[in-house]
């Protein structure tokens, strides 16, 4: 009678405290340069060694460039992190995708892709997207700088076991209607704090129906509705993806870890802290008109009026808009945007690109977007090479740039200038997230695609 959290959660208690955390061992550890540093200045402080630097995997993605990777980080302060996080790297004898390196790349993309996540893993990182690695069947979470240190002094952390939600889509997705906006609707529907103090399982036909970068993008965006993480039960699709990458087990150990991954599935009779249903044929293509991901609505749809009569959320509802430029009851079908930004851990796969570069595919660029489409990783990039995608975007007027977070935060030089609209796939829509007065409408990579070509919101389904 477990669910599917019980299962790994109960796999990995070291010591339980009555009525406090619980300690929990880590399989897996990634750290990237934005917080990481004063762990690892910690850890020097007290002259501590990493305890398990083989479960420690270490990448720079937040402030490196998307051009000119090969010469040296032009911003002090970007230049600083990286070189700050490859000191650490080589201090502590730690692995390393630095610039440069094939693998590098968001690290939410290359520990998935090189077969360093895995179901029934606890797998933690200093980054709130961490939850896009639920998507393997592993208890994945964010956590902080302090912590950081914590699981890097003793491969442990402490924690407060959270709630159980499941989430279960039924039926299947229109054409057109993707992962993204299964999230986006979610959010929408649940509001981004609506999932606060769970940790959410994902299920139902149309969840089963999705890819692994489906399921990713989904569990991806959990940590926006408050969730602790999300997860999906591994099955035939997770084994499949899995299957040959490099750090994933070989031959016999392949075999035997098969045969304990299929256990992971929450069982028949288990019972969940909270059940959410939704009809996933009744989901449109999604956009977002404000400044939380939660403030999202189908494409055809017009800008709702603040709710109820609580004086502080209508102000926040009025601000948002007004940051916006937008009113309630205007409709953003038709509306002229000015930047389209494809990447990130959100959307920044290779199905991502496959999905863009279909749609565009003998179009072309409209002439007022500035369009950036940056691969995940070295190694997404890659293959939209080896698969020829890269000269279809080429042919309808795009470049490629290279990996990194880019303007989904903007901590480099990626920045969406003030007052500009930009549909981007990524996952904040925050006011300045992607540059001082930037405006973003958060989509999927078809709704991009489609804004990319006509230089309007689109609806890339008509
Ligand atoms: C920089 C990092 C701490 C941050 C996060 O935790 O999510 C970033 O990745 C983000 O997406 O805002
Ligand atoms: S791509 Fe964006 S959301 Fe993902 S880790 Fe980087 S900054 Fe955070």
């Amino acid at each position: 009678m477990k669910t599917l959290f019980d299962k790994i959660w109960d796999a990995h208690i070291v010591t339980e405290v009555k009525d406090g955390p619980t300690q929990l061992y880590i399989d897996r550890h990634y750290c990237h340069e934005v917080t990481s540093p004063q762990a690892f200045a910690g850890l020097r402080s007290r002259g501590l060694k990493v305890f398990r630097p083989k479960q420690t995997i270490l990448t720079a993605d937040h402030n490196i460039p998307t051009m000119d990777q090969d010469k040296p980080i032009r911003d002090e302060v970007s230049r600083f992190q990286v070189d700050t996080l490859t000191n650490n790297a080589r201090e502590f004898g730690l692995t390393y995708y630095g610039l440069g390196n094939p693998k590098n790349g968001i690290v939410h993309v290359i520990g998935p892709e090189n077969g360093y996540t895995l179901p029934g893993m606890t797998i933690v990182c200093g980054d709130s997207h961490t939850s896009t690695h639920g998507a393997f069947g592993a208890i994945a979470f964010g956590i902080g700088t302090s912590e950081v240190e914590m699981v890097l002094a003793s491969q442990c952390i402490l924690q407060t076991r959270p709630k159980t939600m499941r989430i279960t889509f039924r039926g299947k997705l229109n054409e057109g209607v993707t992962a993204k906006d299964m999230a986006l609707y979610m959010i929408s529907q649940l509001t981004t704090g609506g999932a606060t103090g769970y940790f959410v399982e994902y299920a139902g036909e149309a969840v089963e129906n999705l890819s692994m970068e489906g399921r990713m993008t989904l569990c991806n965006l959990s940590i926006e509705m408050g969730a602790r993480g999300g997860m999906v039960a591994p099955d035939e699709t997770t084994f499949a993806y899995l299957n040959g990458r490099e750090f994933a087990p070989q031959g016999e150990k392949w075999d035997e870890a098969v045969a304990y991954w299929k256990t992971l599935k929450s069982d028949e009779d288990a019972v969940f802290d909270k059940e959410v249903v939704f009809d996933a044929s009744q989901i449109k293509p999604m956009i977002t008109y404000g400044t939380n991901p939660g403030m999202a609505m189908p494409i055809d749809g017009t800008i709702p009026a603040p709710e109820g009569n609580d004086a502080a959320s209508i102000n926040s509802f009025e601000k948002a808009l007004n940051y916006m430029g937008f009113k309630p009851g205007e409709k953003l079908e038709g509306k002229a945007v000015d930047y389209v930004f494809l990447g990130s851990c959100t959307n920044g796969r290779i199905e991502d690109f496959r999905m863009f570069a279909n749609y565009v595919k003998g179009k072309k660029k409209a002439d007022n977007i500035t369009a950036w489409l940056v691969p995940g990783s070295w190694q997404v990039r890659k293959q939209i090479e080896a698969e020829g995608l890269d000269k279809i975007l080429k042919e309808a007027g795009f470049e490629l740039r290279q990996p990194g977070c880019s303007a989904c935060l903007a901590m480099n030089d990626d920045k969406i200038p003030a007052g500009k609209y930009a549909v981007s796939t990524s996952n904040r829509n925050f006011e300045g997230r992607q540059g001082p007065g930037a405006r973003t409408i958060l989509a999927s990579p078809l709704v991009a695609a489609a804004a990319a070509v006509t230089g309007r919101i689109t609806d890339p389904t008509h």
